[in-house]
């Protein structure tokens, strides 16, 4: 059976492939988010303003309950492959008597997967489900190499663990599809033929040529029935806890085709074929989000954990009076100062963040638009420590069966090193809260909901003297039934900024008490095998070809 004809030659270098970078993953959650039941607008409010304000509010929050924390991704299953090396071409230099020298170029080599680091990530959402290298160029007439494929990069948040579960090479997959197919030797020849040869437009090549080319191929390392680069290693798993130093490796592109030149042999000088590029093993990977904060907040919907996050870290995290504000987990650093206080200590109450919109646009039209004063710089204090600290969506009963949002959040706080639960105080029993958070920690994994050192007791600048003081008594009560008092019960008003030095000060201590030693390095366990390399073609003077 002959060779399929593919002129390559006259065709322009493969543009490589390029894949968005789209948020792809969602949340696993399917149920929606539960919240306290929406305010009812009466008929007789007198005041617009007011219902604008309560529309407005129902409108995100349906917005955010259909994103369905879409931004959001901490597991993907992602197929990995090399870009597919360019082909190599079939071409000869110009002359009077006939065909000239072969002069085909060979084919660029596909682009290489890397996998890289940012600390300033806290989702996959950036990564996409299937990344593939860029197609090599293939080669062209006059010894034009093809080009090298784009590299594609991914970036990954720090505490991203990668488990390879599946590697499928093309060789083997043929292999299959002809066992399915039923194809006999010779059937089974003229594919594997058509898939490494090239032919030349114009010129077709004999049975001998074809025959001397795929020893020549075999010789390369090339015409094999396993895929190049397909190794029985064990599978790659590698655990992020430390920014990469330069983008690591996780599929490496084919090699490019070979152009006639390197099919030259002391039987054939003019070789009126062309071999076509490898394509690499395709590797599935589970990419999995385990976020790496030394300490994590935890508290039911709407008790006040973003409003802690930005007046210890200051960071801009979303805060709002209503239920699942927060769908993302968010990291801020805590810089501790040696006299105790903490750097960004917030200078006025901490407002929702709607309302602080509206100040701004308000102050902006009027004309007195001032920004925020910096915090002025540390001079004298220094800094003593510091500390990671992650915002988390609420957690809710039977999150740990995955209801609200469930797993997704518990993921994120298994490897902190400390929890510090936050209640809000105006609850009618913040013990009985306690109690949900802690049982459901317990429920998703034995252990963690004693990794709290901290019980906030939130709101307090709503509450009475008494009440707080009933409140407090009831929770050191029932930390010592718990938790053998372990938690510090603290009187907090995040919004106001009160009590909070003990916040800081208490999980500064728990953090350096808990932080192991010093870092394990990363290291890649099973190094990728060396690609193929190309030979220098064998070099033919004009005199000795025969026309
Ligand atoms: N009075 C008072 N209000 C507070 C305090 N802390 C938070 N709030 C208010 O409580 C509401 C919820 O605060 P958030 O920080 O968004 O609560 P959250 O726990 O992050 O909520 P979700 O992200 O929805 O789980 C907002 O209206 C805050 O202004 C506080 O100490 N005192
Ligand atoms: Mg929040």
């Amino acid at each position: 059976m002959p060779l399929v004809r593919h002129c390559i030659a006259c065709t322009r270098a493969a543009r490589p492939q390029r894949f968005p970078l789209a948020p792809l993953g969602r949340f696993q959650s399917s149920s929606r988010a539960v919240g306290p039941a929406p305010r009812e607008i009466k008929e007789d409010e007198d005041d617009f303003e007011d219902v604008i304000r309560e529309l407005h509010r129902r409108k995100k929050v349906d917005e955010k309950r259909n994103q369905k924390g879409a931004d959001f991704v901490d597991f993907l299953r992602v197929t990995v492959r090399g870009g597919k090396g360019g082909s190599g071409t079939a071409a000869f230099l110009p002359s009077r008597r006939g065909l000239g020298p072969p002069c085909g170029g060979n084919g660029g080599p596909g682009g290489s997967v890397y996998i890289t680091t940012s600390p300033f990530l806290t989702s996959l959402a950036g990564a996409t489900k299937r990344l593939i290298g860029g197609q090599g160029g293939h080669g062209s007439g006059n010894l034009r190499h093809g080009v090298r494929g784009e590299d594609t990069i991914v970036t990954v948040p720090l505490g991203t663990v990668i488990r390879e579960i599946r590697r499928e090479g093309e060789a083997e997959k043929t292999t299959a599809d002809n066992d399915a197919l039923g194809l006999d030797r010779e059937e089974r020849r003229n594919r594997t033929r058509e898939r490494w040869l090239v032919q030349h437009p114009n010129f077709e090549a004999n049975d001998k040529d074809i025959r001397e080319a795929e020893t020549l191929l075999r010789k390369a390392g090339r015409w094999t029935q396993r895929t190049p680069g397909f190794d029985v290693s064990p599978p790659l798993e590698l655990d992020i806890t430390e920014p990469l130093a330069e983008p690591l490796l996780l599929s490496r592109g084919g090699v490019g085709g070979l152009g006639n030149p390197h099919f030259v042999t002391e039987k054939t000088r003019l070789p009126r074929l062309a071999s076509r590029g490898v394509l690499p093993v395709t590797r599935t990977f589970e990419f999995e989000l385990k976020l790496l904060a030394d300490v994590g907040l935890v508290g039911l919907p709407n008790a006040g954990k973003s409003t802690l996050l930005r007046s210890l870290t200051g960071r801009r995290a979303e805060v709002a009076d209503y239920a699942f504000t927060t769908l993302n987990p968010q990291i801020g650093v805590v810089r501790v100062l040696d006299d105790g206080t903490w750097a960004a200590a917030p200078r006025s109450a901490i407002e929702d963040t709607e309302l602080e919109r509206r100040e701004d646009e308000r102050s902006r039209e009027a004309g007195d638009y001032k920004p925020l004063p910096r915090a002025p710089r540390q001079r004298k204090r220094r800094e003593r420590t510091r500390f990671t600290i992650s915002d988390n969506p609420g957690l809710l009963h039977r999150a740990s069966e995955n209801v609200g949002l469930g797993h997704s959040f518990l993921r994120s706080i298994e490897r902190s090193l400390a929890l510090a639960y936050v209640l809000d105080g105006r609850r009618p029993d913040p013990v009985e809260d306690y109690r949900i958070l802690r049982a459901e920690l317990e429920a998703y994994k034995a252990g963690l909901g004693s990794r709290a050192r901290i019980l906030a007791l939130n709101k307090t600048d709503e509450l009475t003297e008494d009440d707080i003081a009933a409140k407090i008594e009831a929770l050191k009560k029932a930390a010592l039934e718990v938790d053998d008092g372990r938690p510090e019960v603290l009187v907090v008003s995040a919004k106001f900024g009160t009590g909070l030095d003990q916040v800081v000060n208490v999980l500064a201590d728990a953090v350096d008490e808990a932080r192991p030693p010093a870092p394990k390095p990363i290291k890649e366990k099973h190094p990728l095998p060396p690609p193929l390399v190309i030979e220098e073609p064998i070099e033919v003077e004009e005199d000795l070809i025969e026309v």
